[in-house]
């Protein structure tokens, strides 16, 4: 008799458990999630924090024009419009905020009329009201905006995160840490093609280094073209397919892979699929990714006829590549200090087609603004606030939405280790047989 009714109350809390998950997992990944809260910051710094956002809520948002007055501000005086500023107004509501691993999360509606645009303009307002680090302000939800509140500076040191890469999910790759503290991810099966920007010493190089040691133990073909001599993506040169160091080169790997390209939708087309990912795995050729440091050296003019040829062929074919790659597993990352049309033919068309933006410190708003101004017009500021001490630190666009970044520092010795220990996974690229001999020189 106990037997039966222990088995009818466990079967009765199953059946309850399964109706309500819906309702109980975000709650119990959310519980999952403050464990990795430290003590200190929800005990007693979240309190406080509380505690001046609602006082001084109201203030905030008069002084950056956030209230509306509920009534009308206009009155007609002997038959002339006239227009003021009402005495008694209301604030958007305040949300409850949210703890995060790094800061809380607030929820705003917004009244009927408003947009999220004085809020944005308002962020650095908040950060000094509510002395906390970052404040950042986006607009999932129509008649909603959130505010995503980091307490503290946690890229100052991305250092700890240095862990053996693993071969995670094809073109995939954590290159580093966002201001929330989750990791920073470039996957480029969403976002097929990638440009980074930043000047000099800003970060550009040790981020291709990341994405490379992430996602080298993948089974991906890592082609380069560094015409810095090859002193960056040289380290890695035993896991790279192909390496260019110079234009000439650059120009016989762009034709190479433009000859894959052909090839794979030859392939396709006799498959009937639109992908090389709906081929049957054993058929299905290799992703590469195309690593490009420093798109200026290949845009170069030297005066001579052949120096402004070679430049517009390298322009040509890497355009090529970006209009037709994604679908056939050929993804480009793509670094320079500026992408502007001052550089050459086809460059904005070549932007245009780099669909994930990174932009490290840049020297002017210019910059800044060709990187992220038609993605994320609310960015390029923030882009600009990264100081010279923040070598590393991005601002990125992830989803629709930018974020700040930092990548993983690599040291030379960790790049060539990577570059040893997974050589033997380097594919074969037919197509580009004729240049592979400078993977030797870049490895030696
Ligand atoms: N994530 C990081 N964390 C800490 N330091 C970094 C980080 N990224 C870069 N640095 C520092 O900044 C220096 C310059 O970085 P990097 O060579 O990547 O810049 P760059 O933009 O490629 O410069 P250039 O255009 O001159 O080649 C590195 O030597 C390193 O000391």
């Amino acid at each position: 008799m106990t037997n039966h009714l222990l088995l009818w109350v466990v079967l009765l809390a199953a059946t309850v458990g399964a109706l309500t998950r819906k309702w109980w997992a975000p709650h119990a990944s959310r519980w999952a999630e403050a464990r990795q809260i430290p003590w200190r910051w929800w005990l007693l710094e979240y309190p406080v924090l509380t505690v001046r956002m609602r006082v001084t809520w109201r203030q905030v948002c008069l002084l950056n024009g956030l209230s509306i007055s509920r009534r009308s501000t206009a009155r007609v005086v002997d038959g002339v419009m006239v227009r003021g500023v009402a005495l008694r107004q209301s604030p958007p509501r305040l949300g409850l905020p949210h703890l995060t691993r790094t800061g809380v999360v607030v929820r705003i509606r917004i009244h009927p009329g408003q947009t999220p645009g004085p809020f944005l303009a308002a962020a650095q307002a908040l950060e000094h009201a509510w002395r906390v680090h970052g404040v950042r302000v986006t607009s999932p939800r129509r008649g909603e905006v959130l505010i995503t509140i980091t307490a503290h500076n946690t890229l100052d040191d991305t250092a700890r995160d240095v862990a053996a890469p693993t071969a995670g999910p094809v073109l995939v790759a954590r290159v580093g840490r966002v201001d929330d503290g989750g990791p920073w991810v470039l996957n480029l099966r969403r976002i097929p093609h990638w440009l980074v920007v930043g000047a000099t010493q800003s970060g550009k190089s040790t981020l291709l280094a990341a994405f490379i040691r992430a996602i080298a133990p993948q089974p991906v073909a890592l082609v380069g073209i560094d015409c810095k001599g090859g002193m960056e993506l040289g380290l890695f040169g035993r896991r790279l397919s192909a390496l260019a160091t110079s234009r000439p080169e650059a120009l016989r790997v762009l034709t190479g892979l433009v000859t894959e390209v052909q090839q794979r939708m030859t392939l396709c087309w006799s498959a009937g699929v639109r992908s090389i990912w709906e081929l049957p795995e054993d058929r299905r050729p290799v992703p590469v990714v195309l690593i490009v440091d420093e798109l200026a050296e290949l845009y170069l003019m030297d005066g001579t006829r052949e120096g402004r040829d070679q430049s517009e062929q390298c322009s040509t074919l890497l355009l090529r590549l970006a209009q037709l790659g994604a679908a056939l597993g050929v993804h480009l990352v793509v670094a320079g200090q500026r992408v502007g049309s001052d550089m050459g033919p086809r460059v904005t068309a070549l932007r245009a087609q780099l669909g994930g933006r990174i932009v490290h410190r840049v020297h002017d708003e210019a910059s800044a603004e060709m990187a992220l101004g038609d993605l994320s017009p609310d960015a390029v500021a923030v882009a600009q606030m990264i100081t010279e001490e923040e070598q590393g630190v991005a601002v990125a666009t992830i989803g629709g939405r930018w974020v700040r970044a930092r990548s993983v520092l690599v040291t030379t010795e960790e790049a060539r280790q990577v570059a040893e220990e997974y050589a033997a996974l380097t594919p074969d690229l037919p197509a580009l047989a004729a240049v592979t001999f400078e993977k030797e020189g870049g490895a030696a």
